[in-house]
This record gives structure tokens, C-alpha cells and sequence, in this order.
């Protein structure tokens, strides 16, 4: 199909964005931000209107000179960051904590946003670490049974910045045709757009490692599974129980519900936790969790996934699938624009099907430079990038998208049994 064509040759290695920029800092850094007062939060749970709230102008002003005017709101200040769009309907919660948008704005294609509110129970972290929220119209009200805060306290009680009222489908055509931008975002007047222009051309999210930033600290047990009511897949679980290490560059708490669920003891490490720690801890298998940034930046936690291979079965997803490219011998390449939503095509060789999932990568794994050996074992249909890997030898598998994706969706959802499987297999080998 032609829209297949056009977007394989935007995201494909030969023809990734490479564009001839000044050399930039290289660290991450958030500039100002700060919290402007919060909203009144009367009303948010009865889901009564909220408006008039205090309109602050904003600007976000992105590396190639455009100048975009919007309203704030959230946190105020100056913040810079990549700019992605994430075409998922729903799930903006989900979004927002999702750790590996660390680095990044997230614009949303989906143009109304903020009418469920936020909720308790939806929070994939302990925080937000995105950059920003950008958005064509934030709901006025919220009207949903579990919604608990209005988006906007919530975005200024976390001290994230957000924007509205600023043309989201200009921006996402310009994405897709000039590849990702860095951008800035401030209400601060003071600032002139020369300066902000500036700021974005002097910041770069290649090449820094933004995944000791979101790790957590010290190893801690997770035991929380999805709750009955939500677990929509209810099919005959392992009775035996299955210890999982999982190395955290980020994760998704949804991905140790679903392991949970599956009935996986798991302790989650940080990042350096040493692959021989590890191996002490006596663990059935390991999984390699997503994470923000460039995978090319944490050759520390490569070493790692390196000295475990062959040894435990293991499993990444995301940045872990693309920790075990390298890993395993390849290379990744940034994408131009990369892929965020809900409604991914990806087809798994294994089985022939066809599974629609949720992605939120800006890199990839060239299976041109895997080793003989390992398999491409999934194909993202809108492009021919690799979706995920296999190296049987060393009980090796991954995925570059998310199967415990929430709000979904769940047609992945059984590389988890798979996990399961592997793990049993390598134990129970005779
Ligand atoms: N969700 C993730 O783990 C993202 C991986 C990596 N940061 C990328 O953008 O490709």
C-alpha cells in the first residue's frame, strides 16, 4: 500500500532524519519550571465544569523556527524536550507516567483531552517525567466514576507544563514530515522567541542516558496484580510460581501486573543492579523493562543484559528489546518520527496473525546487523521495522512494543504466558 511505502521509507534506517545541526549540549536539563497556583479542585470528582480557570499565554517554539501561540496550563515556566506525537484515543493517564516519555512532550492527535480526569488507579509511576503535555482542546468538565482530580491540578501538582488551544494536526504534519524536533515550551514573556529558539537548538535528546534519571534506587518485591475486575484475559494460569528479576530503566507498572497475574514472583532492581547480583538472587528469568532515550547512551546497562545472556531465560520490551539488540551483537537507529499510539499493525511471524498494539519508541533495531541465529520474530506493518526477536539458543525473546498496554490494547497480552513458558522450560528441562 502506498501510505506503507511512504512510511517505510520515513522510518527506515538508510533514510533516517539526520539533520545538519549545530552541536548541542549534552546534557538533559530542565530549565525553569514552575508551579502556578492550582486550580480549584472543587468539583473535579462530582465532574462539574471547571472553567473559568486562569488563562496564562504559552509559546512553544521548536528547532526549526516555528513559533506556535497557546494557551497554558499546569506548570508554568520554561521547559525543553522533544516533541512526539501519540495518536491513542484514550489513555492520556497512562501517557503521563509513562516513564519512557522522559525527555519529551507528548502532543496528543486526539483532540479532546482531560474528560475523564485522572483517576487512582491508572498511574503507570510514581511520577510524571515527561517534559509536557500539548493538546488542542482541554474538556471543560470531567465526568467519569473513577475520576478523582481535574488534568489540569493534576499537571500543576506535579509541576508539568501543559498546553491547549494550539493546532496539534499543524505540528503532527510537520513531525511527520520533517522527523522529531526539539522544542521549548514557556509562559515566562520575559523570554524572547530568539532565546527560546535558541534553547531548543542547543539541546539534544541523542545520546543521554535519561534512564538513570527514572530507575528506582534500591531493589524493592512487586506483588500487585491486575484487579479481578479488570483482567480481561482470565484463561488457566501456571499453578507454579516463577522468580523474575526485573531490571527497571523505566518500567511500566502495568508490565509487573501482568507478570503478577501470571503468577511471577518479581523483585524489580535498578538499573546498574550487577548482572552477578542477579544471578545470586536465583531467578527463573529476567525481564528487561522500557525506558526513555537512547539506547546507544547506557552502555553500562547493555553489559549487563550481556553477561546474563545464555544464563536465565530472558525477555525485554521496549528498551529492553532494544538493550538485547545490541546486546546480541546489533545496532539501533533513530527513527524519524517513531512510533506512539494505540493502533499498531504488527504481524507475528510466529503464528501468522495479526496483532494491533500499543507502541512508544523512537528507535530500532536493524535486523540487518543481527548475528546469524537471531530471529525476527515480529514485523510492524506500517513500516517493516523489526517488532521483536528470538535467539532460542539462549533462551532469548522480546518485544519492541507493549503487551500489557492499558487501557489496551490486549491482543498481545499472552507473550506474558510465552515469558511463562520459557521459564518453565529451562527449569523443567530433563
Ligand atoms: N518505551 C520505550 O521503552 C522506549 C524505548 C526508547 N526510549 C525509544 O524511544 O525507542
Amino acid at each position: 500500500m502506498a501510505t506503507q511505502g511512504l512510511n517505510f521509507a520515513l522510518n527506515n534506517p538508510s533514510t533516517f532524519f539526520a539533520p545538519n545541526k549545530p552541536p548541542r549540549h549534552s546534557k538533559f536539563r530542565i530549565v525553569t519550571v514552575k508551579c502556578s497556583a492550582p486550580l480549584s479542585s472543587e468539583g473535579a470528582a462530582t465532574g462539574l465544569a471547571e472553567r473559568p480557570w486562569n488563562v496564562a499565554n504559552a509559546r512553544l517554539v521548536l528547532e526549526d523556527g516555528s513559533i506556535w501561540r497557546a494557551k497554558s496550563f499546569g506548570a508554568s515556566g520554561t521547559q525543553v524536550g522533544e516533541v512526539v506525537f501519540n495518536t491513542s484515543l484514550t489513555g492520556y493517564q497512562e501517557i503521563l507516567t509513562d516513564p519512557s516519555y522522559a525527555g519529551q512532550f507528548v502532543l496528543m492527535t486526539n483532540p479532546h483531552i482531560g474528560n475523564t480526569g485522572v483517576n487512582f488507579d491508572d498511574e503507570e509511576s510514581r511520577q510524571c517525567f515527561l517534559a509536557g503535555l500539548v493538546i488542542r482542546s482541554l474538556s471543560i468538565g470531567t465526568s467519569n466514576w473513577r475520576c478523582a482530580e481535574t488534568l489540569g491540578n493534576y499537571l500543576a501538582e506535579r509541576n508539568i507544563m501543559g498546553i491547549y488551544d494550539v493546532d496539534t494536526r499543524a505540528i503532527t504534519r510537520r513531525l511527520r514530515q520533517d522527523g522529531s524536533l526539539i522544542g521549548v515550551l514557556s509562559t515566562e514573556e520575559s523570554k524572547s522567541d530568539q532565546e527560546l529558539l535558541e534553547m531548543s537548538r542547543s539541546w539534544d535528546i541523542v545520546g543521554i542516558d535519561l534512564i538513570s534519571d527514572v530507575s528506582c534506587k534500591e531493589p524493592f518485591e512487586w506483588v500487585e496484580s491486575t484487579k479481578p475486575d479488570w483482567d480481561f484475559n482470565n484463561h488457566e494460569r501456571n499453578s507454579k510460581t516463577y522468580r523474575v528479576i526485573a531490571y527497571d530503566f523505566g518500567i511500566k507498572h502495568n508490565i509487573l501486573r501482568r507478570l503478577a497475574s501470571y503468577g511471577c514472583q518479581i523483585i524489580v532492581v535498578p538499573s546498574t543492579w550487577p548482572a552477578s547480583e542477579t544471578l545470586k538472587l536465583k531467578p527463573d528469568g529476567v525481564l528487561f523493562s522500557n525506558g526513555p532515550g537512547d539506547p546507544s547512551a547506557v552502555p553500562y546497562a547493555v553489559a549487563i543484559v550481556k553477561e546474563l545472556l545464555g544464563k536465565v531465560p530472558v525477555f525485554g520490551i521496549c528498551m529492553g528489546h532494544q538493550l538485547l539488540g545490541q546486546a546480541l551483537g546489533g545496532k539501533t537507529f533513530k527513527m524519524k518520527f517513531g512510533h506512539h499510539g494505540g493502533n499498531h499493525p504488527v504481524h507475528n511471524i510466529q503464528n501468522g496473525r495479526v496483532e494491533i498494539s500499543a507502541q512508544n519508541h523512537n528507535y530500532a533495531v536493524d535486523p540487518a546487523t543481527l548475528p546469524k541465529g537471531v530471529e525476527v520474530t515480529h514485523i510492524n506493518l506500517n513500516d517493516g521495522t523489526c517488532a521483536g526477536l528470538a535467539y532460542p539458543a539462549l533462551n532469548v525473546m522480546s518485544l519492541q512494543y507493549h503487551p500489557e498496554a492499558s487501557p489496551g490494547p490486549h491482543d498481545s497480552d499472552c507473550v506474558f504466558r510465552d515469558f511463562v513458558e520459557l521459564m518453565k522450560s529451562v527449569k523443567y528441562r530433563a
